[in-house]
């Protein structure tokens, strides 16, 4: 097997009594997207700046394109792209002079910059907007700015710390065009978020608590493997149902949508849709209640708890 694009090993990170990473294992092949998916506070912009030799680790191993972190981490600085939450704009330069000035930070040539900027403004359907002040942009806009920004120099290796939460979800869709095209071109791509619809997009994730990796692998195997059954419930009175049901040992959750509950039951329960039954007899008369596939919600669910929700 090639060598992994990020290699983590027993990373931690505590500011004073708080663990926001806690001995955090990945292994994350090269030419994939993948997604760290948690809660605010769960670890995930820590990590990411760990990973990226911003901030030093108060323990364990890091190597990202083989280089060792953080005594490395100048040499990985031009082979990979970084993309914040606030996307790290200049409000008062232009789109056209963001671009020059990352291009200048990255000591490329006046020609190579000119070139590339003319492509990127291509690619990310900026031309009309070049010489718009950044700061007057729409929330997509400035999107695709940081997005050509953080390229500009070809990384390898991309991390996308939040990109899409300041956008809509037409956005949101397009900006994943944009890295399934860079992911073809052999980019690899670590990307924050706490939506799910975007999470099962990733070939592969984490799912953090707290700072802790509570499960990964690639979107499908998570639901493959998760340990609980998924139940929809149509029923009358679903509030007090709710609540009965929680009260009992082998729901894990149950969440109202609209006019049906979605129960998790927990795995050795071997008839789920018998146990509701049997348990809520007066609740559940007349009630339609169908096993579903799960999906990354229930899989969040089943293994954080349910306690904290994105
Ligand atoms: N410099 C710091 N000093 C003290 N605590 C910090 C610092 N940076 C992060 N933390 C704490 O570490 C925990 C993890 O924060 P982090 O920003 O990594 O989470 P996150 O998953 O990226 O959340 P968000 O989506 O809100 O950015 C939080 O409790 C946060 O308050």
């Amino acid at each position: 097997m090639s060598e992994p694009a990020i290699y983590t090993r027993g990373l931690s990170r505590r500011f004073g009594e708080l663990v926001a990473v806690d001995q955090l294992d990945l292994a994350i092949p090269v030419g994939t997207i993948y997604g760290f998916l948690g809660p605010n506070g769960s670890g995930k912009s820590t990590c990411i700046r760990m990973l990226t030799g911003l901030l030093l680790p108060s323990a364990g191993e890091i190597a990202v394109l083989g280089l060792k972190i953080p005594g490395q981490a100048e040499a990985l600085r031009r082979r990979v792209g970084y993309m914040t939450q606030k996307f790290s704009l200049y409000d008062d330069l232009s789109v056209r002079e963001n671009l020059v000035f990352v291009g200048q930070i990255y000591g490329l040539g006046a020609k190579a910059v000119r070139d590339r900027i003319r492509e990127l403004l291509g690619i990310y359907q900026l031309e009309a907007l070049a010489g718009r002040y950044a700061g007057t942009l729409s929330g997509g806009q400035k999107q695709r700015l940081a997005l050509a920004a953080a390229t500009l120099h070809r990384p390898d290796l991309l991390f996308l710390d939040e990109p899409t939460s300041a956008v809509d979800p037409e956005n949101r869709r397009e900006f994943w065009e944009k890295l399934f095209d860079l992911c073809e071109g052999g980019t690899s791509i670590l990307v924050s978020t706490h939506y799910m619809d975007e999470a099962e997009r990733c070939h592969g994730l984490a799912i953090l608590e707290n700072g802790v990796k509570r499960a990964d692998g690639s979107p499908e195997q998570l639901m493959t493997d998760m340990g609980v059954s998924v139940l929809e419930v149509a029923a009358p009175g679903l509030r007090e149902l709710k609540t009965r049901l929680l009260a009992l040992d082998g729901i894990r959750s149950a969440a109202q949508l609209g006019l049906r509950l979605r129960v998790l039951v927990a795995a050795q329960v071997a008839d789920p849709v018998g146990y509701l039954r049997q348990y809520l007899p007066e609740l559940l008369t007349g009630a339609e209640i169908n096993r579903v596939r799960p999906n990354l919600e229930d899989v969040f669910v089943s293994c954080t708890g349910g306690r904290e929700r994105p």
